[in-house]
């Protein structure tokens, strides 16, 4: 392992978790580095330390947000845990068996800041996950535009992504996990303050980490908890390898679609001052000294780019991933149920595929 090379400093390395796993360091690079641009090539994790993507957004303390973010709703989630998996409400709905991981609150973002409050004492943590839209003050507006679109674009342009698909902005306690998924998108994950610790495992770690059914609500989340790891029902989680990044404010990781990645919200050294407005006229109690610290990200989530007119073979770890999700679709809607996809699939195999 290697925890003697990490170059952040402002966190606190002992709300680094052990884990099972042999993890090395993403490369950590220059926006001007042309290697930057051979990985993102490539489809390999980087972090660009001075892209300035986001400067404009450094100054998004909870004060300034509480001002500027419009009186919009936002999505909150609410865990008993530190661990905050992610499920799908429609397939929820469907599947009445299916206990629901977190809790969901929308609420304003001056409820939001009573929660972080009262929260404070209680068991339950909270993390805010909302996408920015037209419902967002002048101020976030202007922080908006000003992001460094030139940069991000021409990245854009010269891979032949999509369309900015959204922009999610995560506010959440130190100590918030968010455990590991996988996304159809490509995303640039952008610190804004605190500090994250990003696992990554690439495409090709597919049967490593058992992701639940396509047709499950957690479909994209692997089913193994790395702090308990269940080594008898997933036992190729013993052949897994990370690689990591710690970032903080300022810092983009390029995460390539279908990379997996666990995100850690870790203690800071020298949380910083929320600046919040006299809360006294909104609520019984309170004043921005009894926030408790919070780590806020913005991510930039672009469409893939579309097929190549030949594919070339043998064809690409995200590719398989893709068709093993086509398989699973079309399986599904063939038999006219999800449940038996599993037992089909089996069938084909057992027997037949796995001979030596
Ligand atoms: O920051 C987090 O907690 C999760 C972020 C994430 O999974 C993403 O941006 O795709
Ligand atoms: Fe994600």
């Amino acid at each position: 392992m290697s925890y003697g090379k990490r170059r952040r400093t402002g966190y606190d390395p002992a709300s680094i978790q052990e884990y099972t796993f042999p993890i090395e360091n993403i490369p950590r690079l220059s926006a001007r580095d042309p290697e930057v641009y051979r990985l993102i090539q490539a489809s390999r994790p980087v972090v660009i330390s001075d892209s300035g993507l986001i400067n404009s957004a450094l100054k998004w303390n909870l004060g300034y947000l509480q001002e500027n973010l419009g009186d919009g709703s936002f999505h909150v989630y609410g865990s008993k845990d530190n661990r905050f998996k992610y499920y799908d409400e429609k397939r929820a709905k469907q599947c009445k068996s299916f206990p629901k991981p977190v809790k969901r609150y929308e609420v304003s973002f001056n409820d939001f800041l009573k929660m972080l409050m009262e929260k404070k004492n209680t068991r339950e943590r909270i993390y805010l996950q909302q996408m920015l839209n037209e419902s967002v003050g002048q101020e976030i507006v202007k922080d908006y535009v000003d992001f460094n679109w030139d940069w991000v674009g021409r990245i854009q342009n010269e891979q032949g992504w999509g369309p900015l698909s959204s922009n999610l902005l995560l506010i959440g306690l130190e100590g918030n996990i968010t455990p590991v998924h996988y996304d159809e998108q490509e995303n640039f994950f952008s610190q804004i303050s605190g500090y994250k610790r990003c696992l990554l495992f690439s495409p090709d770690q597919f049967e490593n980490l058992y992701p639940h059914p396509v047709a499950h609500p957690c479909d994209r989340q692997s089913q193994v908890d790395f702090s308990k790891p269940d080594f008898e029902r997933f036992p190729k989680f013993r052949n897994a390898r990370a690689m990591e990044a710690i970032v903080g404010p300022g810092d983009v990781l390029y995460i390539p679609m279908y990379w997996w990645h666990q995100v850690e919200s870790l203690k800071s050294l020298s949380p910083i001052d929320h600046k919040l407005r006299d809360f006294s006229t909104t609520t019984s109690s309170g004043s921005s000294g009894d926030i408790p610290p919070v780590t806020v990200s913005v991510n930039f989530w672009y469409r893939a780019a579309p097929l190549p007119a030949t594919v070339k073979f043998p064809i690409s770890a995200q590719q398989r991933v893709s068709v093993m999700r086509n398989i699973e679709k079309l399986l599904a809607s063939a038999l006219g149920s999800a449940d038996e996809v599993g037992k089909l699939l089996s069938t084909m195999v057992d027997g037949r595929y796995n001979e030596e």
